[in-house]
């Protein structure tokens, strides 16, 4: 296996190593990953994290596990095993069913170590015809937000929605950019924040539940978002918080946009209600941790319901920013977004 290097994953003498995101912004943390249920581990615990991202990192262990000999059975079980790590974004199945297709073939791991490193390649490719598309829509002085993070650290390449903030600053639109903290794991007061410091991007950070009013005081003109899973009919599970987001842009008509690439859209999914919604553990939501300690601020006994995504429907979207380019209501009702493949 090649050597990769990713924001937050990189192979090194065809070895595998993923930056665990938990520890973000403090710690810069390198964790050496070598087994199957190490990775499904580091899946769950969100420390390799972002739909791409984690499409990534579950095809470069298989490959890394065919290199070690593994036979062609426990690589097509070991598959299955990384499927169930966690079941919303989609791009985990699809590269693994990518990595079961070059499992079936003869050298099956001079496939398997091929079609990760493509996936891989490939990604970063979309992420710059993304951003492209994307950052053409953005005037020069807007003031931008988004929702927890959808950057180098979530895929691997520049990102999907944050790529597209990061090359309209590169641009010199002279952006400024509201970052949702996006409780309760803090993707964006960590991870996109980082992000920023480390590109120089103007920011400030913000409750999830200060969006609202900023709305409100005509301070947004555009808002960017991720997505996890994007159904047939244009409807897409994201990040909690993303839908009441949608709905808060609608009504004070600030135009919304999806970024995504097409290996985030599941044909298979007619619409939001099939989309697998993620239920994580109630400590989440009881308090914090991380590399600053931890702490539960919540009585230990309460009841939480912690979804990690919500459905926003298409008809609250503007437009979806893909890497063959944006996409309006008018096409993706007719069906155009099942035919980008
Ligand atoms: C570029 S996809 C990032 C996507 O993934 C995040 O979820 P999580 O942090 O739980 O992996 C979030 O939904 C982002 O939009």
């Amino acid at each position: 296996m090649k050597n990769i290097a990713g924001l937050s994953i990189k192979t090194e003498q065809s070895q595998l190593y993923i930056l665990d995101q938990t520890q973000l912004p403090h710690q810069q943390s390198w964790l050496h990953c070598t087994e199957v249920n190490q990775m499904v581990t580091m899946i769950q615990q969100l420390q390799v994290r972002g739909a791409p991202a984690i499409g990534m990192a579950a095809s470069l262990l298989l490959a890394y596990r065919a290199e070690q000999g593994d036979s062609r059975e426990q690589l097509l079980q070991s598959a299955e095993v990384l499927r169930a790590a966690r079941p919303t974004a989609v791009n985990l199945m699809n590269n693994l069913d990518a990595m079961a297709a070059a499992l079936v073939q003869q050298d099956y791991v001079g496939a398997a170590v091929e079609c990760a490193e493509q996936l891989f390649a490939e990604d970063v490719q979309l992420c710059l015809q993304m951003a492209a598309h994307g950052a053409a829509l953005v005037q020069p002085g807007e003031r931008l937000l988004t929702h927890c993070n959808t950057g180098g650290l979530a895929t691997a390449g520049v990102g999907t929605a944050f790529g597209v903030i990061r090359l309209a600053h590169q641009q010199g639109k002279q952006i400024q950019l509201w970052v949702d903290e996006t409780r309760p794991l803090l993707q964006g007061g960590r991870l996109t924040a980082w992000e920023c410091q480390q590109l120089g991007i103007p920011y400030q950070l913000i409750c999830d539940n200060m969006a609202a009013m900023l709305m409100a005081r005509g301070q947004v003109d555009r808002i960017f978002v991720g997505a996890d899973r994007i159904a047939a009919n244009g409807d897409f599970a994201n990040k909690v918080g993303t839908y009441s987001l949608a709905v808060l842009a609608h009504y004070h008509r600030i135009p919304f946009y999806v970024v995504a690439p097409h290996t985030t859209v599941d044909p298979g999914c007619s619409d939001g209600g099939q989309i697998p919604i993620e239920q994580r553990p109630a400590a989440e939501v009881r308090g914090v941790s991380g590399s600053f300690g931890s702490v539960c601020w919540s009585p230990e006994q309460a009841s939480v319901f912690n979804p990690a995504f919500d459905v926003t429907p298409a008809k609250l979207v503007t437009g979806w920013v893909l890497d063959s380019g944006v996409f309006e209501g008018a096409a993706v009702a007719a069906g155009v977004l099942t035919r980008l493949r």
